[in-house]
């Protein structure tokens, strides 16, 4: 059985400030890097062999922690990105007009091909994600992989697995430097393939996140 764990990057400026950011970037605040080091103790108690990080640069800074601290070496994998959210991108969430909130909202109440202009739609997003996640059954034997992504991205990966639409992600809460686990296994009371162990879980953080763009 291949275990793969999933962590959402650590708190960063623009979660703090409730501005989108989807391939847009901004820096880890002080607790997102208190947050990467909390996680990166847990991971290294699970025995984490491999770090493999979207590049965008708040999943890299958390993974260079994680990293540290776990004395594994981290691999860019571009398909782990947050989901490219188009024209909002690096615009306040309270800044939206009502139409702009109606792009938004077609992606969280949504169908799976709706797209904010110029984005990217949650199918695309689940495809990326799935191709990315397969890409650890080539690992070898043994291998104890941690996947750092965002909070969407995530979300919709694990949605998927259970069986949901991609959407379903807004039904998940992903907060920042929760630990996600998904097995890839053969039982023969579950189904064969991946499963999901937990989603979630921010039992290794002093202080989670409550603001509503931490989700
Ligand atoms: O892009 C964003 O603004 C959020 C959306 O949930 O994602 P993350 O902070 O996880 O990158």
């Amino acid at each position: 059985m291949l275990q793969v764990y999933l962590v959402r990057h650590g708190e960063t400026l623009w979660n703090a400030e409730r501005r989108i950011q989807g391939q847009s970037d901004s820096p880890l605040t002080d607790k997102g890097e208190t947050q990467a080091r909390q996680v990166a103790e847990r991971a290294k108690a699970l025995g984490i062999t491999h770090i493999i990080t979207s590049d965008l640069g708040r999943t890299r800074r958390t993974a260079e922690i994680i990293a540290d601290i776990c004395g594994c070496d981290v691999t860019l994998e571009p398909r782990l990105r947050e989901l490219n959210m188009g024209v909002l991108e690096r615009r306040p969430l309270d800044s939206l007009t009502e139409e702009e909130e109606g792009w938004r909202r077609q992606l969280v109440n949504g169908t799976a091909d709706g797209r904010i202009p110029e984005g990217e739609s949650m199918q695309e997003l689940s495809d990326r994600m799935h191709a990315a996640l397969a890409a650890c059954l080539e690992l070898p034997q043994g291998s104890r992989p941690l996947l750092v992504s965002h909070g969407m991205a995530l979300g919709c990966l694990v949605s998927t697995i259970l069986g949901l639409p991609a959407y379903a992600e807004r039904r998940l809460r992903l907060r920042n430097c929760s630990i996600s686990r998904i097995d890839y296994q053969q039982s023969p009371w579950l189904a064969s393939g991946w499963v999901v162990e937990t989603a979630g879980d921010v039992s290794h953080l002093d202080a989670p996140a409550l603001d509503e763009m931490q989700r």
